[in-house]
């Protein structure tokens, strides 16, 4: 017989740790159910882990940067210390005790199983099977999306798991995708020595930012001795002696120690339950209403929305579904029109909103401004390492900002106040009257906003 609980939370990634966390502080009866890691992709296999080996990266290039501007300096990179620091301080060789506890400590029930949906509100984990009389939180996240190319599967690729699990550093590398992923470990294993080529099918990678983006990102993996493949796909894959071998649709074959595939990443759905509340089980995302909720007493929160694959999302998007649960009477309803991304390549790229283009196919009145980093007075003097550029996206007819790029030396930080712009619709001649600080990065965005 099913156990009567409040809530079964499934899936404890980021946004189901969270949710199910406050819900039981909230003193509501919560279980939940998480096949691998409590704590998700993030701290396991993406976020935390790759900034780790992008800080390591970071400190060689700015190591190499003092040369002709701060005296003489050499650096033997040595990827031993990212290893270790990844298996001991971020994973913990990859186990949830920690986190298992710390959820179990808030008073939720913590079941490490595969959790499948048997009716409108029930859910079965291993031998036993819950009902929940509040409803069903759905955070199953995502898996790498791995294309059907010719001779991939069987070969031992690696996807972002693999690569973040590398205790030693191949000599070459092909990187199967120029997204973020690609691009930011692309960047960090070619610091380390790696020889990588990247092969991304569209014309340009980070396809899904602003152009200049792309091409700023691209140059500077191209510095660090990157070669790329554009506009080409993948036509066949062969794996014999301990290398890959890619046959590009162009004619040209690449070839390489390890083959890492970053081509974007997809639901994993299919054997969850989700026809039982009336979902359906092939669709490429969970749609979800302003509360989140996917139906009648279910929420869906995390990259299973697709509203954007990003940990922030997943956070935001939980702390809508608890508030909604608990029957906060200021639950607010979610809103997407200022998401911001960074991808954490040197010079990082942030980003907030509609691009140009989105803005242009969404029927704006479009303007936009832009400024070189290099130009500012904090650019100038920075000098190594000062690649980059702030754009802004205006919508002429309400006089407010859309969408911006903030590309550049910390421009990931720099990105914040733009966030704010776009995301409290603060008129563009407010922001033009605003005293920005000499000589700062974010200095610049008043440079870009006098160019609208
Ligand atoms: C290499 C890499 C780098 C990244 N870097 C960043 C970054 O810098 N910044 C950023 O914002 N985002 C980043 N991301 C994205 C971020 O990791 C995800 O957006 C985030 O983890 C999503 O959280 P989630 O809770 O939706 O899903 P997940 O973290 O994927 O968690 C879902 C959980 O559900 C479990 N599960 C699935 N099905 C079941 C089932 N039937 N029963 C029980 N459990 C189940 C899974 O095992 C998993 O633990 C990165 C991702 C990768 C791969
Ligand atoms: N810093 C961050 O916030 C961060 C870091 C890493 C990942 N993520 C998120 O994780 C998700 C997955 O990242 P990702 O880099 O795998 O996906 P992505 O969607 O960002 O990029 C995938 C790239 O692969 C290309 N591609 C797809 N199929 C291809 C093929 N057959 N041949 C060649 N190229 C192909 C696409 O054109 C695209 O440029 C993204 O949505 C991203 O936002 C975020």
């Amino acid at each position: 017989m099913a156990e009567q609980v409040d809530v079964v939370v499934v899936g404890l990634g980021v946004g189901g740790e969270e949710t199910a966390g406050r819900l039981a502080q909230a003193g509501l009866r919560v279980v939940g159910i998480e096949s691998r890691l409590v704590g998700g992709e993030c701290p396991y296999y993406g976020c935390i882990p790759s900034k780790m080996m992008i800080r390591a990266a970071n400190l060689i290039a700015e190591t190499r940067r003092v040369d002709g501007m701060a005296g003489t300096a050499s650096v033997q990179p040595d990827w031993a210390p990212v290893a270790k620091r990844i298996r001991a301080e971020a994973t913990d060789n990859w186990n949830d005790k920690v986190a298992v506890d710390r959820l179990v400590s808030k008073g939720a029930t913590v079941l490490k199983e595969r959790g499948t949906i048997t009716g409108r509100n029930t859910v079965r984990a291993g031998d036993r099977e819950f009902e929940a009389t509040r409803g069903i939180v759905i955070a199953t996240g995502t898996i790498p999306a791995v294309p059907p190319i010719d001779g991939l599967a069987g070969t031992p690729y690696w996807t972002n798991r693999e690569a973040i699990e590398a205790d030693t550093l191949p000599v070459s590398m092909l990187v199967l995708g120029g997204g973020a992923i690609g691009m930011e470990l692309a960047q960090a294993f070619a610091r380390f020595g790696s020889q990588v080529s990247v092969i991304e099918g569209a014309a340009e990678v980070l396809s899904m930012e602003e152009p200049e983006s792309g091409v700023l990102a691209r140059e500077a993996l191209e510095r660090d001795g990157v070669t790329f493949h554009t506009g080409v796909h993948a036509k066949q894959v062969g794996y014999a002696g301990n290398t890959f071998t890619v046959t590009l649709d162009n004619g040209s074959v690449v070839s390489g120690e390890k083959l890492l595939v970053a081509t974007g990443r997809r639901i994993a759905t299919d054997e969850l339950g989700l026809d039982q509340l009336g979902l359906d089980p092939k669709a490429h995302r969970i749609e979800v209403d302003g509360h989140v909720r996917a139906g009648d007493k279910v929420w869906a929160i995390g990259d299973v929305t697709g509203v954007g694959v990003f940990t922030h999302n997943a956070m935001y998007q939980a702390d809508i579904a608890v508030r909604d649960i608990l029957e906060e009477p200021d639950a607010p309803t979610a809103s997407y029109h200022a998401m911001p991304r960074v991808t954490f390549t040197d010079p990082e790229i942030g980003a907030v909103g509609l691009t140009e283009k989105q803005a242009r196919e969404a029927g704006l009145d479009v303007r936009t401004g832009s400024t070189p980093i290099p130009a500012s007075t904090r650019g100038w003097i920075h000098k190594a390492g000062n690649e980059g550029f702030i754009k802004v996206v205006a919508d002429n007819e309400r006089g407010v900002l859309v969408g911006a790029t903030s590309a550049g030396p910390t421009g990931g930080e720099v990105l914040s106040a733009l966030a704010v712009a776009v995301h409290a619709a603060v008129p563009v001649h407010s922001l033009r009257q605003m005293i920005y600080a000499y000589p700062t990065f974010h200095r610049a965005i008043g440079e870009a906003l006098k160019a609208l």
